[in-house]
């Protein structure tokens, strides 16, 4: 085909690229009903194998292609064979039975979202066998096993958070199109998403979750904010003086800008009272903070879901 721009014009040998594949968001839920008062686990798994299946990409060639059924199938077995409660631990035995049962897999990534569940209260009791679903936070997990390793990257997100004071931003760089007047007293609020790197996996995971959340929580409390991206660093820091298992911290806040509406208009005073809650644009601040002698990530961070993206 005649090529109509005057840019270059490659001619180099196509070639097969990285490649990944697995079933994205098996939607699992658990019961355990071994006595009359049941419990529940409610997750989405993501299976993802790494290895050399070039021959399905260049012949159609499917006998190292273990089909994404199966991966499914063996996520919902796991749910019973080796049980479903902290999902980093479920998740390493998913990775780790990939890698090291199924012979063309060479890299297995496992993605968890866990969605959690509160008993209802009848009559002033906690519920035996009835839920409501809690929409606090979602707790996370990503697990990749390969031939160098294994990282567990553990985390949690949409904490959608707000502080109604203790929260300035002032004296910042102004040019021509600077129109945002300077606040020693406003709204912040974000969704927070959080995700911590473990240096081991000796690690009692539901209790490190609770312990996280909590210092990520009060911390965002008690800092007296000069900036989202202050209140970020402060978080991660908190969180790595608390959990030594810890190598690094990744944090993703939208600003949720809350502008006080103006009552003037009405004749009515508005002193910090009433918001137009925006939902959008945002501004997005992102920070990694880590400690000086963190070990390489290796693979932790190469998330599966938006790998191409
Ligand atoms: O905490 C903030 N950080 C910013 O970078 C920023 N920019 C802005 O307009 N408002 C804010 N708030």
């Amino acid at each position: 085909m005649s090529n109509p721009n005057n840019g270059p014009h490659l001619g180099g040998k196509i070639v097969l690229g990285k490649n990944q594949y697995g079933k994205a968001e098996n939607r699992i839920v658990r019961i355990y009903r071994e006595s009359p008062r049941h419990e529940i686990r409610d997750v989405s798994v993501s299976t993802c194998l790494r290895g050399d299946f070039s021959a399905a990409h260049l012949e159609g060639d499917q006998s190292t292609v273990l089909p994404t059924d199966s991966q499914k199938q063996t996520a919902f077995s796991y749910a019973k064979e080796k049980g479903l409660d902290a999902i980093e631990e479920y998740g390493l035995a998913l990775a780790r039975h990939f890698v090291n049962d199924v012979e063309p897999v060479e890299g297995a990534r496992i993605e968890i979202e866990e969605y959690s569940w509160a008993r209802a209260v009848v009559e002033g009791a906690e519920h035996d066998h009835t839920w409501v679903r809690k929409g606090e936070e979602v707790r996370t997990a990503a697990v990749t096993v390969d031939a160098d390793g294994t990282w567990v990257v553990g985390g949690l997100k949409d904490l959608v958070i707000l502080k109604s004071t203790g929260s300035e931003f002032f004296g910042f760089l102004k040019d021509e199109y600077t129109v945002l007047e300077e606040t020693h007293d406003r709204v912040m609020a974000t969704s927070l998403v959080v995700q911590w790197r473990f240096v081991t996996t000796e690690v009692d995971w539901n209790s490190v979750y609770t312990d996280i959340k909590e210092q990520i929580v009060s911390t965002f409390a008690t800092v007296h904010s000069l900036a989202l991206q202050q209140t970020l660093y402060e978080i991660g820091k908190a969180v790595l003086e608390r959990c030594p298992l810890l190598a690094e911290v990744r944090l993703s806040a939208p600003n949720k800008h809350h502008f006080a509406h103006d009552l003037g208009r009405f004749g009515v005073e508005n002193d910090n009272e009433v918001f137009h809650a925006a939902d959008r644009p945002y501004g997005l601040i992102q920070a990694t903070v880590q400690r000086s002698d963190a070990p390489d990530p290796g693979p932790a961070w190469s998330a599966y879901a938006g790998w191409l993206s």
